[in-house]
């Protein structure tokens, strides 16, 4: 409910001065993005009432609230995943706190398997659209009474990633020199926590999904019913196996490791986006 909400943006308000525009959440591997912002008021998870606690291995658990290239930020270093036993309505509560702080975009990053042909581990993808797999089936973060303050009964999903947004950050990794492992495409979104079947990857490659994990789009749905403009972008930490023949396979040890080599790329041209943003969407800058 909308109190539960309010008191945790409350306390976050009492305890930092900064007033955060945009809000990064971590995928992982990918939490070193916090470490670059300055001033930084950090707080655990664990300290922060009604927030749930961070599980898994790659997400440290804390919320990094500073100032990135001038702009306030917060930061979530660690999300929250459906399988880890949290109801996608706690998975999602960090999301609606940010809209309560003032937050206007969300930055989401994940890491994911690939499924299309041309994709590589070390590419980077902007998400374009999403499969939300356990919401197609009524697993959905919006389930339930609707809360008309933070947005419709029925809220549209056809533009929930920004296209200028995702114009932006292309030219930013062509003036980069990264252009050359930037993608674009749809991310998938399964209930996890095991990785794909073959069978299962060749259905997902087949109903044209580029790349899957077990994140993002909760986040994403709550972040749009409530007016957020999202940007996402999935790091390809692996290739998902569709053969038989194949005698690789996936490791969470190995999707960190893909995290950290490309680390300093994904915090650049995060750091560029969020850095130029405003002026590519025409929103008067502030004096900051
Ligand atoms: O989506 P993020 O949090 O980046 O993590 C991805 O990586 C983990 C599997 O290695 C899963 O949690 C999957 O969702
Ligand atoms: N479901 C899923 N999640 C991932 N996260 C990182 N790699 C993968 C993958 O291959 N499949």
């Amino acid at each position: 409910i909308h109190d539960d909400y309010q008191k945790t943006a409350d306390w976050l308000t009492s305890h930092t001065k900064h007033r955060p525009k945009v809000a990064i959440i971590c995928g992982s591997g990918l939490g070193m993005l916090a470490d670059s912002l300055k001033c930084q008021d950090a707080f655990a998870y664990s300290d922060i009432p009604g927030f749930p606690q961070s599980t898994v291995q790659g997400h440290a658990g804390r919320l990094v609230f500073g100032e990135l290239k001038g702009k306030t930020c917060v930061c979530m270093q660690g999300r929250f995943h459906m399988y880890e036993g949290h109801s996608l309505c706690k998975t999602t509560f960090p999301v609606r706190v940010f809209k309560l702080l003032g937050v206007e975009t969300l930055i989401v990053t994940n890491a994911a398997g690939s499924l299309a042909d041309g994709f590589h581990p070390g590419d980077i993808m902007i998400i374009k659209d999403h499969v939300n797999f356990p919401g197609l089936v009524g697993l959905n973060p919006l389930s339930g009474p609707n809360d008309d303050k933070f947005g419709p009964r029925f809220p549209a999903m056809s533009d929930c990633y920004d296209k200028g947004l995702r114009c932006l950050a292309m030219d930013i990794a062509k003036q980069q020199g990264v252009a050359g492992f930037m993608q674009e495409g749809v991310y998938a979104m399964v209930g996890g926590p095991n990785f794909e079947t073959i069978a299962e990857a060749r259905l997902l490659h087949r109903l044209g999904v580029d790349a899957v994990g077990m994140s993002t789009a909760p986040e994403v749905v709550v972040a749009a019913h409530c007016g957020l403009r999202v940007f996402g972008l999935s790091l390809i930490t692996n290739k998902v196996v569709k053969s038989y023949e194949d005698s690789e396979s996936v490791n969470h040890e190995g999707v960190l490791e893909v995290g950290r080599l490309r680390s300093q790329a994904v915090q650049q041209l995060v750091t560029e986006l969020i850095s130029r943003m405003e002026i590519n969407n025409n929103i008067v800058k502030n004096a900051d």
